[in-house]
């Protein structure tokens, strides 16, 4: 947390480096770092994003989700989301499971609507805590609009390198239509100790389209593309501010990679504990998940551009890119199938997959669970 010194990134593990992306010259039209930009997502999924101008606004964020996992533990089951598959509101550690054997998560976390934010006090999808409301329009509404902001400018960008008609990605994230946009402040506790292989938060994709993260220790893990192996990612900034500066981590999430027919990449990842000594420190994360309004089909957006369409005519399994759900049963089956109480084995856990079962990568997972 931020005023808290902790112990540096150790050097003696695996890290994948991570593209960096000027968010200034990607609104600006920059066309190299836009370049840049599609590298990062065509080839990785996930990037370092600079210059975004949002520090302020991630700060009381973290300020909101501290105040909010301080509220004794019974005030916070009041907001608790359920087990059939909605998004919103409190999670609490061990509500998930983290794989097919249901070991469950350590992660507890504070999910506020995009949609309650904005319309606060008039409530479209649910209540939360006290110490969300008292925040929601000095904090959790400044720091959603400048996520959707930025999440909209990297999409509108994303949008003209894959050939579709200007703004057309822009739409299928409607604003003023009810989504499963969200904040999420989430905790894991110190986990000294902890084996190192152990998810605090189990392996998966981001259901939507962009995600844009703050993080303050080590414990994300990518799985790069055609390897079997864990890499932790550097956190975006370190608790006294280096080495990172004002930079978020950004990764593309399922719908992006459906809509283009698999060329932007919606990668594997998950979080274990903080590598070396920063794992005797609570781990703080905060992210927007930028998603399509609901209603939207998650299918590729072939008839809209020839790039994609040539993608999915190429692709060993075209028909992945049509899924028949739209963007809200998608995220609402996946987050149903990983609660704890829905874990009822291997069929619980393949009905609760996203898009790792894409043939060009993530071999362990595949191994493991066979693609449906
Ligand atoms: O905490 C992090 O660094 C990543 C969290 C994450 O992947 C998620 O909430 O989807
Ligand atoms: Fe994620």
């Amino acid at each position: 947390m931020p005023g808290v010194m902790l112990p540096p990134f150790p050097d003696d593990v695996p890290k994948h480096p991570l593209l960096v992306v000027d968010y200034q010259l990607v609104k600006a039209g920059d066309s190299a770092e836009i370049d840049k930009l599609w590298d990062a997502a065509t080839k990785l999924g996930f990037w370092y994003l600079k210059d975004h101008d949002a520090d302020a606004e991630v700060h009381a964020m973290f300020q909101m989700g501290k105040e909010t996992m301080q509220l004794p533990l019974d005030e916070k089951m009041k907001y608790e989301q359920g087990d059939e598959g909605s998004n919103f509101g409190y999670k609490a550690a061990g509500a998930s499971a983290v794989d097919s054997a249901g070991t469950v998560d350590s992660v507890e976390f504070i999910n506020v609507a995009k949609d309650d934010a904005l319309a606060y006090p008039s409530v479209v999808h649910r209540t939360y805590p006290q110490t969300v409301n008292a925040r929601i329009q000095s904090t959790v509404k400044p720091f959603t609009l400048k996520a959707i902001d930025i999440c909209n400018t990297l999409i509108g960008a994303l949008n003209d390198r894959l050939g579709l008609p200007h703004g057309k990605l822009n739409e299928l994230h409607c604003i003023d239509k009810p989504s499963f946009c969200q904040s999420r402040c989430t905790k894991n506790p110190p986990a000294r100790g902890v084996p190192a292989d152990k998810p605090a938060l189990g392996q998966h994709t981001d259901y939507g389209s962009l995600s844009f993260l703050h993080n303050r220790l080590g414990g994300l893990q990518v799985m790069p593309p055609g390897t079997s192996e864990w890499c932790y990612i550097e956190a975006s900034a370190a608790p006294d501010g280096q080495p990172l500066p004002g930079h978020a981590i950004c990764n593309v999430g399922d719908a992006l990679a459906l809509f283009s027919g698999g060329i932007l990449r919606s990668n594997l990842h998950r979080v274990v504990a903080p590598p070396g000594a920063q794992a005797a420190h609570e781990r703080w994360s905060l992210v927007y998940f930028h998603r399509p309004h609901n209603g939207v089909p998650l299918a590729a957006l072939a008839r809209d551009s020839a790039m994609i369409a040539d993608a999915v005519a190429a692709a060993a399994e075209p028909g992945k890119y049509s899924t028949g759900e739209t963007a809200d049963a998608w995220l609402m089956r996946r987050v149903r199938m990983r609660r704890t109480k829905n874990m009822t084995g291997p069929d619980a856990w393949r009905q609760g997959l996203g898009t790792e079962h894409d043939v060009r990568a993530q071999t362990a997972v595949a191994r493991e669970v066979p693609a449906y």
